[in-house]
């Protein structure tokens, strides 16, 4: 179980002023199980991707704490991340290849088993070992998205943080990324935490929701329970999301609130 409990977090509002510090989470707590996705959402400078660097180890709380199995600093290999920004996640210097081996490095693996384990990710992620040898700037936005993923999968990681990892893909490649990322969590058991604006994305492949308002989490919500939400700002969103005025993709064909 991934757990984050009473995370609070301020930053320096005014960088060389005194005592001017702006709250951005406050009494943060949610759980993730293993194989288990959960979705954050909330609107921009809600304190979604501080969240997530907090939850990667990234970064730490004032206040509160992150345990794995109920430890605390244990989520450096056990959490990995993909983000939305696709480009600047793979050294423009570096083909597919380098790029995967990063995880792998210290596992003194074989050159033959390291090929085989690449190729195999590859192929879970939509891809094949052609891909192996061309740089960044020679794959679409989808394909550098899924290299991503399949560097995450390579960490041997039991949960990864998706910060808006599809936000920047077209829609059409934002629903096959969602699809991907479905099918990988059932091949590999492993969870995820969701973090989106995209409340469509979210019902899509998540089991549960949480609504991040203000730094605090108003909310978490059941897939298949979208509609029994009782906090004002968690029914203002689910009201935007029903009349189409969300910040979906449209492209997604899942019956949103009944899938799963
Ligand atoms: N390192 C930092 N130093 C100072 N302020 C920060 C820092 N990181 C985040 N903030 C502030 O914290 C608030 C929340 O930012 P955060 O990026 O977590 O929000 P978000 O919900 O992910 O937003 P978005 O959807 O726009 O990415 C913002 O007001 C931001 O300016």
């Amino acid at each position: 179980m991934l757990a984050a409990e009473g995370i609070a977090k301020s930053y320096s509002s005014r960088p060389g002023r005194r005592a001017q510090r702006q709250a951005v989470l406050e009494e943060v707590t949610l759980r993730c199980a293993e194989g288990e996705c959960l979705g954050i959402i909330g609107a921009s400078g809600s304190g979604k991707s501080t969240l997530g660097r907090i939850l990667l180890g990234l970064e730490r709380p004032d206040q509160g704490k992150v345990t794995i199995d109920g430890r605390e600093r244990a989520h450096r290999d056990a959490v990995s991340a993909v983000f939305q920004d696709y480009r600047s996640s793979i050294h423009p210097f570096f083909t597919v290849r380098q790029a995967l081996l990063e995880p792998l490095r210290g596992k003194r693996l074989g050159r033959a088993e390291t090929d085989r384990r690449l190729e195999e990710m590859l192929e879970q992620v939509g891809l094949d070992g052609s891909y192996l040898e061309r740089y960044p700037h020679e794959l679409s936005g989808g394909q550098a998205q899924r290299v991503c993923i399949a560097r995450a999968l390579l960490t041997g990681a039991r949960w990864i943080v998706l910060d808006e990892a599809v936000s920047s893909l077209d829609a059409s490649v934002q629903a096959q990324v969602l699809e991907l990322l479905e099918r990988i969590r059932g091949m590999h058991g492993i969870g995820y935490l969701f973090i989106t604006h995209d409340l469509e994305a979210a019902a899509f492949l998540c089991d549960r929701i949480a609504i991040l308002h203000e730094g605090r989490i108003v909310e978490t919500l059941a897939r298949g329970r979208l509609g029994e939400a009782r906090h004002p700002y968690a029914r203002e969103l689910l009201a935007l999301f029903r009349s189409g005025l969300g910040t979906g993709t449209g492209a997604l064909n899942a019956d949103k609130e009944g899938k799963g």
